[in-house]
C-alpha cells in the first residue's frame, strides 16, 4: 500500500532564510506519526506545505496520493487540519458551530453529519453549550469534531493540546488512537514527550532539517547515549552540576526535581565521572535508562554547539 504522505526534499525560504531545508518525511496509513522539534523549528511550515495550504519552493510528493504541488486544492479538501490557533464563534453552541463547519464543506444531509461527529467525539450532552463557555479540553474536543466532520482519511494536527490539562490531553490522545484503529492516519506536533511516546514513529526537527526519525526505542537507541541518575540532597545536586559541566565523558547533565540526568555517548569515561563526583558530594548514582527527553535535549544541544563553532 502506497504511504499516506510521501514528501521529499521539501525546502521553504522566507527571503534568505531556509525555514524548512529539505525535509523528506514518510507516514504508512493508520498510522500516528509525531512531529517533535523546538519552537520555530519549522514543524507548522512543513505542515502547511503538506496540506495544501502552502507552495514548496523544492521538493516533491504525495499527500493521500496526490501531488503536493500539482493538487494542493484537493489535498486541502481531502485532509483534517487543526491549527495552533483554531477559532469558533463563542457565541454559538458546540452543534451551531459543526453545523456552521458541515456548510462550508457542503456535507449532506447536513444534520446527519453534525449528529454522527456529535457521537463519535462525546459531544452529545453538551451539544446546546456554547462555545466561549467551554473548557480549553472540550474546546480542543470540538476543534477535532471540526476537522474529522468530513471524514477526512488523514489528519494533520498542530499542537493540539497545547495549553490543555494532563487529563484532557489523556483523552484526546485516547480519541486519537481510535481514529487511528479506523485507519485514520495521524501526523501530529507537540512539545509533550508523553505525547511523543504515545506515537508510532516520530520525526525530530530543528531548524529547519528532519534530525531523527523512528520509533522511540530506535531513536533512543540510535543516539548512542548512556545515561546515569544522580540523586540528594539540592545543594549537592547544584554543587555536582557544576563539578560534571565539562568532566570527561559528560555532555550534558539536567536536573529533574531531585534527580539529575547525566548524560554522555562515552559511557566509560561518563560512568567514571559521575561516580567521582556522586563519592565527592555524598550522592547517589545509578545508571538508567536513556529517555527520549535526553535524546532531544541532547539533539538541540549539538544543533547550539555546532552554531557556535560555526559562529
Ligand atoms: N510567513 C512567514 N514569513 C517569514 N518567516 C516565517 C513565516 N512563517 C514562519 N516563519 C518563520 O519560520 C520559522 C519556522 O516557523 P514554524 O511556525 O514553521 O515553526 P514551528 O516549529 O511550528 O514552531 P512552534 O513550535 O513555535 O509552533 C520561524 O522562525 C518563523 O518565524
Amino acid at each position: 500500500m502506497d504511504p499516506v504522505i510521501a514528501v521529499e526534499g521539501l525546502t521553504k525560504r522566507y527571503g534568505q532564510r531556509t525555514v524548512v531545508d529539505h525535509v523528506s518525511l514518510t507516514v504508512e496509513k493508520g498510522e500516528i506519526a509525531g512531529f517533535l522539534g523546538p519552537n520555530g523549528s519549522g514543524k507548522t511550515t512543513t505542515i502547511r506545505m503538506m496540506c495544501g495550504l502552502l507552495t514548496p519552493d523544492e521538493g516533491r510528493g504525495t499527500v493521500l496520493g496526490r501531488d503536493v504541488i500539482r493538487q494542493a486544492r484537493e489535498i486541502k479538501r481531502e485532509v483534517g487540519y487543526m491549527t495552533q490557533r483554531f477559532s469558533f464563534y463563542e457565541d454559538l453552541t458546540i452543534e451551531e458551530n459543526l453545523a456552521f463547519v458541515a456548510r462550508l464543506y457542503r456535507l449532506r444531509p447536513m444534520r446527519a453529519h453534525v449528529q454522527r461527529t456529535l457521537e463519535e467525539l462525546g459531544l452529545s450532552h453538551r451539544r446546546r453549550d456554547l462555545a466561549g463557555t467551554l473548557s480549553g479540553g472540550w474546546k480542543q474536543r470540538l476543534a477535532l469534531a471540526a476537522c474529522v466532520m468530513h471524514e477526512p482519511k488523514l489528519l494533520l494536527l498542530d499542537e493540539p493540546t497545547a495549553g490543555v490539562d494532563p487529563k484532557a490531553r489523556r483523552e484526546f490522545w485516547d480519541e486519537i488512537h481510535r481514529l487511528a484503529a479506523r485507519g485514520i492516519t495521524v501526523l501530529v506536533s507537540t512539545h509533550y514527550m508523553d505525547e511523543a511516546e504515545r506515537c508510532h514513529r516520530i520525526n525530530y526537527i530543528s531548524r529547519g532539517r528532519l534530525l531523527a526519525t523512528g520509533t522511540v526505542a530506535e531513536i533512543i537507541a540510535r543516539s548512542g547515549l548512556a545515561s546515569w541518575i544522580v540523586e540528594g540532597a539540592p545543594a549537592a545536586i547544584d554543587a555536582a552540576i557544576e563539578r560534571l559541566h565539562g568532566a570527561p565523558g559528560v555532555e550534558q547533565a539536567t536536573p529533574f526535581g531531585l534527580t539529575l540526568h547525566v548524560v554522555g555517548r562515552d559511557g566509560e569515561a561518563l560512568a567514571r565521572s559521575v561516580r567521582r563526583v556522586a563519592a565527592e558530594l555524598g550522592l547517589s548514582a545509578r545508571p538508567a535508562e536513556t529517555t527520549l527527553e535526553d535524546v532531544f535535549i541532547h539533539l538541540m544541544g549539538e544543533e547550539n554547539s555546532r552554531d557556535r563553532e560555526a559562529a
